[in-house]
């Protein structure tokens, strides 16, 4: 058979398949409006229904990377089940996600990696208006940065948790690769400034101190400001990511310039909804001590003789009173399990105070 030969009879193959899978994602999604009706049925009165429910998700996800044998790789067929989950679900109820914006954000890379693209996703100016707009019900969820591999915490999303009551839904982890961009009318060898939002300076402090050791490093409220500024200053480039890069329409001169490899973020899902243990879980809780000495030590035994791993813990200002202190404490768990709520009932009658911010799957993606 000639090459053309081959490719035809091989086209004609993947349009057959094609009209299969067709086929099924079509049923697929009957089936979830299906789901949407028997929600809808059996809500009591005054019940709302709930359509996204993130323990299912988690699961759809983990079963098909288990039933996945290639060629193409985990990640990449939890991507595609992602997104036919996402425009399922958006059949039965269209959610609405706000994000630390604008837009370009990594923040909104990571709801759209955690949502799919079938969400409506709404840009805000900081990480305590994605907290009101969630609080007040405008929006189903909020996505918000809370630490970074190389940076560590991000205070404001913590300091946020203080002051509203919502609860962690889940958690997104993002690889983040930053780029020097510019515009089609910079002049690269008369660089003088350098945009990007603090984090992302810091990130790539040694690569900048090589490259640009004498260029003004500017920080603005983020990565897609920086982008959007390029675009109309001739003398100027921009630290962001693709998704910034490809909105403004940059160009990048220098490709993943963060000084580690294996720079990541991790975002919060937050919302006013419980999710279910799915048997890999994570748990967050806030807690106050007294400010006496052994305090933080007391605190950990308990986790420790029960065998709980702690996955982080961050110390912050507790903003009642000066030198007092809360603690942010992830465990691996959720809070239904027998030996969680034991740690729970037992840390409670040693501390001054403990919340439950949520029990959340473990990112699966
Ligand atoms: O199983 C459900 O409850 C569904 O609504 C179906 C479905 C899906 O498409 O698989 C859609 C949205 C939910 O977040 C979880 C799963």
């Amino acid at each position: 058979m000639s090459e053309k030969e081959q490719l035809q009879a091989l086209r004609v193959r993947i349009d057959n398949l094609d009209e299969q899978i067709l086929g099924l994602i079509s049923e697929r999604a009957r089936c979830a409006e299906e789901v949407a009706r028997v929600k809808m049925a059996s809500l009591q009165p005054g019940e709302k229904p709930v359509f996204y429910r993130p323990e299912r998700e988690a699961w759809v996800l983990k079963h098909i990377m288990e039933l996945n044998q290639g060629p193409l790789g985990n990640e990449e067929v939890a991507r595609l089940f992602r997104e036919i989950m996402s425009s399922c679900l958006a059949l039965e109820h269209p959610l609405k996600v706000a994000y630390l914006g604008p837009e370009g954000t990594f923040t909104q890379a990571a709801a759209l990696k955690h949502f799919g693209h079938a969400v409506i996703s709404q840009p805000m100016a900081a990480i305590d208006e994605v907290f009101r707009e969630v609080a007040a019900g405008a929006v189903n969820f909020g996505v918000v940065p809370v630490e970074n591999s190389t940076e560590g915490a991000v205070n404001h999303t913590l300091d946020s948790f203080l002051e509203h009551d919502l609860v962690i839904c889940g958690e997104v982890e993002l690889r983040i690769h930053h780029h020097l961009l510019v515009g089609e009318n910079t002049k690269t060898d008369k660089i003088s400034r350098i945009y990007s939002h603090a984090q992302s300076l810091a990130q790539c402090r040694k690569w900048l101190d090589a490259h640009y050791p004498n260029v003004e490093r500017v920080a603005v409220s983020s990565n897609a400001d920086a982008a959007k500024r390029v675009k109309s200053e001739w003398n100027s480039a921009a630290i962001a990511g693709d998704m910034a890069a490809q909105l403004y329409g940059l160009t990048k001169l220098a490709e993943k310039i963060e000084d580690r490899p294996d720079n990541s973020t991790r975002f919060l899902i937050i919302g006013n909804q419980a999710v279910p243990p799915t048997g890999d879980d994570k748990t967050s809780i806030i807690v106050s001590t007294n400010n006496k000495p052994g305090a933080l030590h007391n605190l950990l035994v308990p986790f420790q003789a029960r065998g709980i791993d702690l996955t982080r813990i961050e110390t912050r200002p507790s903003r009642s009173g000066k030198w007092t202190y809360v603690f942010f404490i992830d465990f691996v768990g959720h809070q239904h399990d027998p030996l969680v709520k034991d740690v729970l009932e037992q840390i409670s009658q040693e501390t001054v105070a403990v919340k439950v911010l949520g029990s959340y799957p473990n990112a699966v993606l």
